[in-house]
């Protein structure tokens, strides 16, 4: 079944038969059976597909191959990964820019998303209380997602609605992999940085065991010091791949011994193809990260 015969062409109109499949049928629905928490979830994706991989779902129409919608596309990279990773992480902007269609886009593609494996939902949100509540029922009761992004900006009342939701991962942003990461996030806070406050605020804030960090892949060194002093937390870490950030030192500085970690890769996969064989070709960039992980935590 994995990636079925996704290099196969459908005689007639030339498409990947990956396509076909994983559009019309839902993907495996196991989780309806037991309910689980986020990191129960992760940690059984993880082991089952033995990867610490999660696919970003960052689609721009501009870069599909011609003819292949947004949803065609995303369903068609789940279909030919979803034996590879631990998680899939669609960024909510991606999906706002579609106009009108892209909310409903983005809530077929989380359904249609195998329940065993987790959805994280990359919003980075955070407002006052009552807009919190309402973001958090957005992307928890109305998309379904298993985890989400949230900016620690704002302060704890911000997040709470989001931990509330014990069984749900919640992810704060703590040191970026962007260029500008270190305007505010370095600024020295009584002798430590601002992203070792936020990191040391989140572990106290903990109280459901459902927090964790988003560390960037093109900051190693903070990445480890971060794992060396919070070596609990799961951490998210984007920023391989098309943002220069290492793998290597992604693996071996942000993820413990027991797998604790997320390595997210979103346009070196979804895109490592231009043409009609792309679920193929995002299956090949997966399968190859996936065990250059596994080969780095060995
Ligand atoms: O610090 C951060 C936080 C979030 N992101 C998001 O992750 C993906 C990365 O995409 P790539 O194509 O693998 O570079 C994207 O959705 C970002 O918004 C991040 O990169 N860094």
């Amino acid at each position: 079944m994995p990636g079925l015969d996704a290099t196969c062409r459908e005689e007639s109109t030339n498409k990947p038969k990956v396509l076909e499949h994983n559009i019309l049928k839902p993907l495996i629905h196991t989780a309806s059976i037991v309910p689980m928490n986020f990191l129960t979830k992760i940690g059984g994706a993880r082991r089952h597909n033995e990867s610490c991989l999660c696919v970003g779902l960052d689609p721009e129409p501009a870069r599909l191959p011609e003819g292949v919608g947004v949803e065609e596309f995303c369903r068609a990279i789940i279909g030919a990964t979803y034996d590879l990773v631990c998680a899939y992480k669609p960024n909510i902007a991606f999906f706002e820019a579609l106009g009108p269609d892209g909310w409903r886009i983005l809530k077929n593609i989380i359904e249609a998303t195998p329940r065993n494996i987790p959805v994280i939902l990359d919003a980075k949100r955070g407002d006052i209380g009552n807009t919190a509540k309402a973001y958090a029922r957005s992307a928890f009761d109305e998309l379904g997602a298993d985890a989400v992004t949230v900016n620690p900006y704002m302060g704890y009342d911000s997040l709470e609605p989001f931990i509330e939701y014990k069984d749900k991962g919640i992810f704060v942003l703590c040191r970026t992999s962007n260029p500008g990461s270190a305007d505010f996030q370095s600024l020295d806070c009584g002798g430590k940085p601002l992203y070792q406050v936020v990191a040391d605020k989140v572990e106290s804030w903990n109280k459901n065991g459902n927090l964790g960090l988003v560390v960037g892949a093109t900051q190693p060194d903070e990445l480890k010091t971060i794992r060396e002093s919070h070596p609990t937390l799961p951490l998210l870490i984007p920023g391989v791949g098309s943002q220069g950030g290492s793998l290597e030192l992604s693996v071996k500085n942000g993820i413990t011994e027991e797998g604790l970690g997320i390595i997210n890769v979103s346009r070196q996969v979804i895109y490592a193809s231009s043409g009609l064989d792309y679920a193929a070709a995002a299956r090949s960039a997966a399968l190859k990260l996936r065990d250059e992980i596994n080969r780095f935590l060995a």
